[in-house]
């Protein structure tokens, strides 16, 4: 479902991360790795925010280099820490995403409303916590059709509630959808929750499938 050719992301002359020749086939992935490692780096990446040399291909043929507004529709990304402009309100946010990512009519009021948030979409993001933050970038990175959803710490600062049904949306994403996950995470996840997630490690600058 993903494939790196080649991939190698420098910082001037720092070699953060390099991917040689890697598939990863469909599924739930927890990136595992210490402080440092290149975690970020590689979502950052695949999500297109950060330039590198190689490429990066989705479902075989799909390269962000070569069709990067058609990968870029496939693949959500929520930041660990996410920044959004603090004078539109939640409700705005969500509107331009789901236009942006072409969700389906009414897709947006069911999140809304599975994560609980409605109360605070009229209210500019600027006067929202860190967790209200945080579940609006989890709405955000549902939206639409994909095929891949990268998420960044996106266990930390959410409430248990918010925590249960992030993992609900995930294994009906995958499970029903067949969209692939690739989060990271200090925390361990719940295998209960999620018992078909499997792990990649990112050590020594680059990134292997844990057997
Ligand atoms: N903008 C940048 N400029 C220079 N170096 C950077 C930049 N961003 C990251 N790095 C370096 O790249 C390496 C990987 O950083 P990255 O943020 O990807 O790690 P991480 O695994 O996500 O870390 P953490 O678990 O602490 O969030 C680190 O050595 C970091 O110092």
């Amino acid at each position: 479902m993903l494939q790196f050719v080649n991939f190698k992301k420098s910082y001037g002359n720092y070699p953060a991360l390099q991917v040689p020749d890697l598939e990863i086939k469909d599924g739930i992935y927890w990136i595992k790795g210490v402080n440092g490692s290149g975690k970020s780096t590689l979502l950052k990446s695949i999500a297109g925010i950060l330039a590198f040399n190689g490429d990066i291909l989705l479902n075989g043929d799909i390269s962000i280099k070569k069709q990067p507004v058609a990968f870029r529709k496939l693949v959500n990304f929520a930041e660990a820490e996410p920044l959004f402009p603090e004078f539109l309100t939640g409700g705005e946010m969500i509107r331009l995403f789901a236009d942006a990512k072409d969700a389906s009519p009414g897709q947006e009021r069911e999140y809304i409303e599975s994560m609980g948030i409605q109360t605070y979409m009229d209210r500019p993001i600027g006067t929202y916590s860190s967790g209200m933050l945080k579940k609006l970038s989890l709405v955000l990175a549902f939206l639409g059709k994909p095929k891949l959803i990268l998420l960044d710490e996106p266990l930390i600062t959410i409430d248990t509630a918010a925590l249960k049904i992030l993992y609900s949306w995930m294994a009906d994403g995958y499970r029903k959808a067949g969209t692939t996950f690739l989060l990271t995470s200090h925390q361990a996840l719940d295998p209960l929750e999620l018992p078909e997630a499997k792990e990649l490690l990112v050590e020594n600058q680059t990134l292997n499938v844990v057997a």
